[in-house]
């Protein structure tokens, strides 16, 4: 373990902050690896209590914590965990503490990197996406809502912005197995697409109806919202020139896309099952939701509306999505499942087909 020589920055000890910077420092001891978050009883109680992941796992482990202004010295590795809307001041906090030959590793939702790299020499960046999912249960503590299973072979999917197979990302990769799975991937856009393409649909959903993955996955309307939400998504993307890469294997399009008038009862049963291991999930929007904070809404599903209304392609599914979200953000209420339901039965009616 001290024959580690690298120092590590895990930014932002949020849900899933806290269970990265857990086993990383399972792995490489309090003296390498450094959790940063901006909320002071959080870095208090990390600091006395360690980091306690609960829910599939059950985890505690001793850690160092700071504030960012508290944040000195020159780092290896800074793994990027705050939510997009912070990026103004974190990625330029983050270059003051990035060694010159050191590596951002970008985990955000969305398609931030192309701003990250204006202010962080792309030869400083990778990027990448979480797989798993958690929930913050106070201050110190994450709930693992990936079945653990799951977790342990797919955590995280890695790649350099130029989908090289690098000494580097596979020296990231070795660090972050201490965590989950890691898949390299040599198409990077693609996996965030993919990625996109999850957060899009069943993050959406779930803050729309403040609801589990699964409890979405398990009602009608739900499932079928999700299919046409990822079918806009898969359009939106094509149109813009992604090519998708398999998420756990899976080929988004070929399974989900829709193809003629409606999705096949293969389809919805082949999407519950891709989601089963993720049943109890609740979206960071829905968590932000929760505590009165800005959701990511206009970084995922309005990436996909203004990608869509660039290449002229209708998005009613993620529209319906924006509304309901961005209402319950500016009135500080949570959606209603049954009346998110009851709204995308409606445009179900009306428009079967996403087009
Ligand atoms: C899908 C999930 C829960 C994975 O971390 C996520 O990215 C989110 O809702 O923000």
């Amino acid at each position: 373990m001290s024959e580690f020589d690298k120092r590590i920055v895990v930014y932002g000890a949020g849900s899933i902050g806290t269970i990265s910077g857990a086993y990383l420092t399972k792995a490489y001891g309090k003296e390498n690896v450094t959790l940063v978050d901006a909320w002071q009883e959080n870095v208090d109680t990390l600091n006395q209590n360690g980091a306690h992941i609960t829910g599939t796992t059950d985890l505690t482990v001793p850690v160092t914590a700071v504030t960012p202004d508290k944040l000195t010295g020159q780092f290896d590795i800074v793994l990027l965990h705050t939510k997009q809307g912070f990026n103004s001041t974190v990625i330029p906090a983050i270059k003051q503490i990035l060694k010159p030959d050191g590596t951002l590793v970008s985990l955000q939702n969305g398609v931030p990197e192309r701003n990250i790299t204006k202010i962080i020499p792309p030869k400083n960046v990778i990027a990448g996406t979480v797989e798993f999912g958690g929930t913050g249960a106070g201050p110190g503590v994450s709930e693992l809502t990936t079945e653990y299973e799951a977790f342990k072979k797919s955590a995280y999917a890695i790649g350099e912005v130029d989908g090289r197979i690098t000494d580097r990302i596979q020296m990231i990769q070795e660090v972050l197995s201490n965590v989950g799975g890691v898949t390299v991937s040599d198409n990077l856009m693609g996996t965030k697409w993919v990625k996109l393409l999850v957060n899009e649909s069943f993050s959406g959903l779930s803050a729309a109806a403040d609801a589990t993955f699964g409890e979405v996955a398990a009602d009608s309307v739900g499932i079928k919202a999700a299919l046409h939400l990822i079918d806009e998504g898969l359009k939106v993307g094509h149109a813009d020139g992604v090519r998708f890469a398999l998420m756990v294997g899976v080929d988004m399009n070929q399974q989900f896309a829709l193809r003629g008038d409606d999705f096949t009862d293969q389809q919805i049963q082949d999407l519950r099952v891709f989601i089963k291991s993720s049943s109890k999930l609740k979206a960071s929007m829905l968590q932000d939701l929760y505590h009165h904070r800005k959701t990511e809404i206009n970084e995922i599903n309005g990436l996909i509306a203004d990608t869509g209304k660039e290449h002229g392609i209708p998005t009613p599914y993620n529209d319906l999505i924006i509304k309901i979200v961005t209402q319950a953000q500016e009135t500080d209420t949570l959606p209603k499942f049954d009346e998110t339901m009851a709204a995308f039965k409606k445009l179900l009616g009306n428009h079967p087909v996403a087009s």
